[in-house]
C-alpha cells in the first residue's frame, strides 16, 4: 500500500477526491444531455439558426454583455444567413418579416409577454407584466390618464416646460455657447412626466447642465442584459445597502439613485403627504390609487414603485431620442429646415406671439410636413430596440413553419424601420416619404409599417403624450429659432448599442447646436 509523505494512505484520500470528481462527471453528463435534448428533441429543434444559440443562452450573453448590446445586430446578420425565422436562444424564435408583425402583436389580445419582467427589477409594472389578464386590468387603470382628453387637460403644463426650453435657448444664444440637445430633451420630457405622474417636477430643464434621469436610463439597459442572464442580480442589488453596491459597481449609482427617489416619493404619498403642487387637474399616481379596476394588492408600495419607474422611464428617453433625431436632421438638412420653417411661419405669422402656448396644438397638427418630420423621427428612433417577446397559447403558422404553442416569439422594430423594400434608403431621414398617403409597392399604406409605438393591446400607452410633446417642441423650436450644429456627427443619432432602448456609441458627446432667434 502506497503511503504518502503526510502519513495518509492513498485509499484514505479517494473518497474526498472521488466526491468532486463524481459531481463533475454528473454535471458534465447533465450538460451533455441538456445540449443533446435542445439540439435534437426540443420542440424548436427543427428551426434554423446557429447551433450554439440553440444549445445555450451564453451565446446571447456574449453579444449582449461582453460586446454590450450587439445581439440585435447579430440577429439581423443571422437572418441573412438562415432566413426569416431563426432560433435565437434555446427557447426563443425571432422573425424578420414586417408583414407578420400584426400576427405576433395585434391579432390576439391574450398573449403572454415573458422576459421583460426580469430586466429592470420592476416586474409589477404594466409594461413588464407577463400575464395577459393581469396586464389588461393594470392598463385599464392607466388608460384614462393617457387619453387625448386628459393630455389636453394637462397641456398648459407641457406649454410651460416648452417655454422654459425656449428661455434656455435664449440663454445659449446670449452666451454664444452650443446647447446640448441630447441632454436638454430628456430634462424636458423628465420634467413633464414627473409633473404628470406625481404633480411636481425636479426642475431638470432649469439645471445648468440639464442633469436628468438620462444617465440612469442609459445604465438601465446594460444592467438589463445582465439581469436577463442572471435574474438574481437585481434582487441581490436591492437586498444589500445601496451604498455598498455603489462602491462595488459605481456605474449602477444613477440607476439606484433613481430607484431610491421613486421609492421615497411613493412612500411619502402613501403616508398621505401631498406632493401635488402644480395646477394639473389630476396625476397618474392618484388615478392609480383611485382606480376601481385595481385590487388593494395592486396599490402597494412595491407595485407603485414598479409602475412609477416604468412609466417615468417610458416617458423620458423614447420621446427625447425622437426629438434629438428630428432636430439633428432638420438642422443638418437646409431643405428640410426651410420647408418646415416656412410652413410654421405661414401658420403662425406673428413672430412676437410664438411662445409655446401661442402655438396651438390643433393648428400644428394641420401641418403635413411637421407631421411627416415627426413620423420619420419615430421611425428612426424605434421606440425600443429590444426584441419584443410574446408567447401565444396556440400554435402559430408562419409561411411553411408551424410554431408550437407556448413558444416565445420576438420581432424587432429596427429591422422593420430598415426594411429597404418598404423604406428605400432607410438610413436617411426623408420626411417626404410620409407625404400624400403613401403606399408600399404592393399597395399597403406605409403607416402600417411605422411600428415604433408597438401594436395591439400592449402598444405604447403614452402615444398621445409623445405626439403632443413632439408637435409642440419642434413647432416652437423651428418657428422661433435657427440653429447651427457644432461638430455634427450622424452617429450622435444612430444606435450603437441595443440597451433595450437604442443608445448611441458610448463616447458620443451628443447633438450640440448654436442657437439664433429667427428674424421672420
Ligand atoms: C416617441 C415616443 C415613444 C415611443 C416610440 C414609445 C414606444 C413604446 C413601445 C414600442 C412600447 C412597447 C409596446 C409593446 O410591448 O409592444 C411602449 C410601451 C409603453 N409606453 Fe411608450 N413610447 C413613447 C413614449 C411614451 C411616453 C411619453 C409614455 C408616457 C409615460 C410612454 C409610456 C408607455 C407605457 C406605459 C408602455 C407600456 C404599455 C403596456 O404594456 O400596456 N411611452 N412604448
Amino acid at each position: 500500500m502506497m503511503v504518502l509523505e503526510t502519513g495518509h494512505r492513498f485509499t484514505d484520500l479517494v473518497p474526498s477526491i472521488g466526491i468532486p470528481l463524481t459531481a463533475l462527471a454528473a454535471y458534465a453528463l447533465y450538460v451533455l444531455g441538456l445540449a443533446s435534448y435542445r439540439l435534437f428533441l426540443h420542440p424548436l429543434s427543427k428551426f434554423p439558426g446557429p447551433r450554439l444559440a440553440a444549445v445555450t443562452s451564453w451565446y446571447e450573453a456574449y453579444y449582449e454583455i461582453v460586446l454590450q448590446g450587439q445581439y440585435s445586430k447579430k440577429i439581423t446578420e443571422l437572418h441573412e444567413q438562415y432566413g426569416p425565422i431563426i432560433r435565437v436562444t434555446p427557447h426563443e424564435l425571432h422573425i424578420k418579416d414586417p408583414r407578420f408583425f400584426d400576427d405576433v402583436y395585434a391579432k390576439n389580445p391574450h398573449v403572454m409577454k415573458e422576459g421583460w419582467d426580469k430586466r429592470f427589477g420592476s416586474e409589477h409594472s404594466v409594461m413588464t407584466t407577463v400575464d395577459a389578464a393581469l396586464h389588461k386590468r393594470r392598463r385599464a387603470a392607466l388608460s384614462p390618464m393617457f387619453s387625448r382628453r386628459s393630455i389636453i387637460d394637462f397641456i398648459h403644463i407641457i406649454h410651460r416646460h416648452i417655454d422654459t426650453l425656449s428661455t434656455r435657448m435664449q440663454e445659449f444664444e446670449a452666451g454664444q455657447q452650443p446647447m446640448n440637445l441630447t441632454l436638454a430633451f430628456p430634462a424636458l420630457t423628465g420634467d413633464i412626466i414627473m409633473d404628470y405622474f406625481f404633480g411636481f417636477n425636479n426642475g431638470q430643464l432649469k439645471n445648468p447642465q440639464f442633469e436628468s434621469f438620462h444617465e440612469a436610463f442609459m445604465k438601465i439597459g446594460s444592467t438589463g442584459h445582465l439581469a436577463t442572464q442572471f435574474p438574481f442580480i437585481l434582487p441581490m442589488m436591492n437586498a444589500i445597502p445601496h451604498s455598498i453596491t455603489e462602491r462595488l459597481q459605481p456605474a449602477a449609482k444613477p440607476l439606484l439613485q433613481f430607484k431610491r427617489e421613486m421609492a421615497t416619493l411613493i412612500a411619502r404619498t402613501l403616508r398621505g403627504e401631498s406632493l401635488h403642487s402644480n395646477s394639473a387637474p389630476k396625476t397618474i399616481f392618484h388615478s392609480i390609487l383611485a382606480s376601481k379596476h385595481l385590487p388593494p394588492t395592486d396599490k402597494t408600495q412595491q407595485r407603485l414603485e414598479d409602475e412609477a419607474q416604468i412609466i417615468i422611464g417610458g416617458g423620458v428617453e423614447t420621446t427625447a431620442f425622437a426629438l434629438t433625431i428630428a432636430s439633428f436632421h432638420i438642422i443638418h438638412t437646409p431643405r428640410i429646415y426651410a420647408r418646415l420653417h416656412a410652413d410654421l411661419v405661414a401658420a403662425f405669422p406673428n413672430s412676437s406671439s410664438t411662445s409655446s402656448s401661442a402655438l396651438d396644438l390643433y393648428a400644428l397638427e394641420q401641418l403635413p410636413y411637421l407631421k411627416a418630420c415627426i413620423m420619420e423621427a419615430a421611425r428612426l428612433s424605434y421606440g425600443l430596440s429590444a426584441r419584443n417577446p410574446r408567447t401565444h397559447a396556440r400554435e402559430l403558422r408562419f409561411r411553411e413553419w408551424v410554431i408550437p404553442a407556448g413558444t416565445c416569439i420576438a420581432m424587432s422594430v429596427p429591422e422593420i424601420s430598415h426594411d429597404e423594400e418598404i423604406f428605400p434608403d432607410s438610413r436617411s431621414y426623408i420626411p417626404e416619404r410620409w407625404l400624400g398617403e403613401p403606399k408600399t409597392a404592393d399597395g399597403v399604406p406605409l403607416e402600417r409599417f411605422l411600428v415604433s409605438f408597438g401594436r395591439g393591446v400592449r402598444s405604447c400607452l403614452g402615444v398621445n403624450l409623445a405626439w403632443t410633446e413632439m408637435y409642440l417642441t419642434l413647432g416652437m423650436m423651428f418657428r422661433r429659432y435657427r440653429f447651427e450644429l457644432f461638430e455634427p456627427d450622424v452617429s450622435d443619432v444612430q444606435m450603437g448599442h441595443d440597451f433595450f432602448i437604442p443608445v448611441t456609441r458610448l463616447d458620443a458627446k451628443g447633438v450640440r447646436a448654436f442657437v439664433r432667434a429667427s428674424r421672420d
